[in-house]
């Protein structure tokens, strides 16, 4: 006979099918079975996604320990640890336990929360995955046992209940899945971008950074120092603080660990020893250990710590042989790692190994490249020079007769383009009676003068003019966008200060005076007309008595 009266069951079967998610369900089955009023506290354990434990989703304790509900909500309760809710899941029957057949944790819970019955009810759904129940409800009571017919009225309660519950319960676990998925995949991209940052990166101290920022963001570690091999030896080359609170422990430690470099001796420090065994090492607390012998500088390293409690400590690998070495340490509270963690930790070192070596190599490269661009400016300059012996003379510092050839082609070209808008004119100064000259003062008093009469030139010669020693003891000017009129006032401007001035030379103070001859150029031109007419205009310049500008 079904204690549920029609109507009452219609109204719960109305519930559980307007139920949108596993929690109003259960909260609606917390709720009937309040309603019963057969226990004084119940628990509702549902198998997690993993099926390996039930999960506490629902909670009522006797009314005086209610206040401890909220701290046992999502507690996991293994399977195979041989209690009440394993036993009911295993034998998917009812298991009672009072003080007369509970085993020692039993008993030990019994007394703890004044019961004197717990029930445990596996809540076997029909069709549910692999036939196993989906969980188990378990019942309180604190005065006298319940009786059974209470139990046929719960399990009426929960026949209406179970098919929803296993459908809601698989649906919550594919929700789980799904977003674990997602959290999953949000990680891995996450992980991409810290190695495609640490590639990128090219200074090794920014490197030490990422890396540590990456490792004290996944594993709540307090500091972390890195090591390398140089020289057979291992050198400290950084150490970072999870916190600014820290930096001043950090700092000190630092000043202490720049005392490496270590020998590559295993019996140094605990770190070279590691190295060594190409191995990373944990040691999940420092505090149970730290009675046993250490090397010197490990043990003044922990102390300044203080409380150090887990060491991670591991090798950097590039190409699989160990390059260095990093460590992690926690402070105060020690740092659970799992086989997973472990497994990451491993990858990244050899990660860690290759971005400091390719930063290593970029360096080298980079001096390198300093290198060769020194060596290009000393090259450049070289040719430079060489370029500038090649087309000036030697003793006056004028371009030469070659470098007046080009340019002089160069600027006819470029006047018979420009036609009547650009003059071009040519002077050529000629030093009078030099040969008596050198006759009289010797050839070395003789090359004082050409350089003398060169830099006179020079002096009152424009940017754009091509001032040339042309042979002996005569120079030639290119003068361009230069009119007749303009070349004859600068021939005898120059011819006017030579005559007017004595040069110091190796025979003394002397004097010499310069003739000059000038024309421009005329259309039809070409080098050998325009220079002969020049050469004609010097030659009545010494016609007329030297030291004068004659021009045609
Ligand atoms: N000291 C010195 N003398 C040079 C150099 N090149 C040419 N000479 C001399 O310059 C002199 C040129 O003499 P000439 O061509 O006869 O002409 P000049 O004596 O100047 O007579 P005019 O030109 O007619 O006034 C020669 O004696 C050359 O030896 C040089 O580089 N240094």
């Amino acid at each position: 006979m079904p204690f549920l009266a029609p109507e009452r069951t219609y109204q719960i079967i109305n519930g559980i099918i307007n139920a949108e998610r596993l929690d109003d369900l259960l909260d609606l089955l917390c709720a009937e079975i309040v309603a019963l009023g057969v226990a004084d506290g119940y628990l509702v354990n549902m198998r997690d996604a993993s099926g390996g434990y039930l999960s506490c989703l629902k909670i009522r304790y006797p009314a005086e320990y209610q206040n401890l509900e909220q701290s046992y909500l999502g507690y996991k309760i293994p399977l195979d640890n041989g209690q009440l809710n394993a036993r009911a899941m295993a034998t998917r029957e009812l298991v009672r336990v009072n003080p007369g057949n509970a085993n020692s944790e039993e008993q030990n819970i019994l007394l703890y929360w004044k019961i004197q019955e717990m029930t445990g009810m596996p809540l076997c759904a029909p069709g549910a995955p692999a036939g196993a129940p989906i969980g188990v409800l378990v019942l309180l009571k604190q005065g006298p046992a319940i009786p059974d017919e209470d139990f046929a009225k719960v399990q009426e309660l929960l026949g209406l209940f179970l098919a929803s519950l296993s459908r809601w319960l698989h649906f919550s676990h594919l929700e789980q899945l799904h977003d674990e998925a997602t959290a999953a995949v949000a990680e891995n991209q996450r992980l991409l971008q810290f190695l495609d940052d640490m590639t990128s990166l090219t200074s090794l101290d920014k490197i030490y950074e990422l890396f540590a920022a990456e490792l004290i963001r996944q594993l709540p570690f307090d500091l972390a120092s890195f090591y390398l091999v140089e020289d057979d030896h291992l050198h400290f080359r950084k150490a970072i603080a999870a916190r600014p609170q820290l930096e001043s422990l950090r700092q000190e430690w630092e000043h202490h660990l720049l005392q490496t470099p270590y020998p590559l001796d295993p019996t140094a420090s605990g770190l070279v020893y590691v190295m060594l065994r190409d191995e990373a090492m944990v040691f999940p607390d420092f505090q149970e250990i730290r009675h046993l012998p250490l090397a010197g500088y490990d043990k003044k390293s922990l102390a300044i710590l203080r409380t150090p409690r887990t060491l991670f400590i591991s090798p950097i690998r590039h190409h699989k042989k160990p390059i260095g070495i990093f460590a992690l340490y926690s402070l105060e509270h020690t740092v659970e790692l799992s086989n997973a963690d472990l497994d990451l930790l491993g990858d990244l070192s050899s990660f860690l190994g290759t971005a400091i070596t390719n930063s290593k190599l970029y360096a080298t490269s980079q001096e390198q490249v300093l290198e060769i661009r020194h060596l290009n400016a000393m090259l450049e300059e070289k040719v430079e020079a060489l370029a500038k012996q090649a087309s000036t003379d030697q003793l006056t510092g004028l371009f030469n007769f070659r470098t007046f050839e080009d340019e002089l082609v160069r600027r006819l070209h470029e006047t018979a383009r420009a036609g009547d808008h650009e003059p071009l004119a040519l002077l050529l100064i000629d030093i009078d009676h030099f040969k008596r000259f050198n006759d009289t003062n010797g050839h070395a008093a003789g090359n004082d003068i050409l350089a003398a009469v060169a830099q006179e030139i020079g002096r009152h010669t424009r940017q754009s003019d091509k001032a040339c020693r042309y042979g002996g003891e005569e120079f030639v000017l290119i003068l361009p966008k230069c009119g007749l009129e303009g070349a004859i006032q600068l021939a005898e401007r120059i011819r006017d200060s030579i005559e007017c001035q004595a040069f110091a030379t190796c025979a003394g103070q002397r004097s010499v005076t310069v003739s000059a001859g000038c024309t421009i150029y005329r259309p039809g031109d070409d080098r050998q007309a325009l220079f002969n007419r020049a050469d004609q205009a010097l030659y009545q310049a010494k016609e007329r008595g030297r030291n004068r500008v004659c021009s045609l």
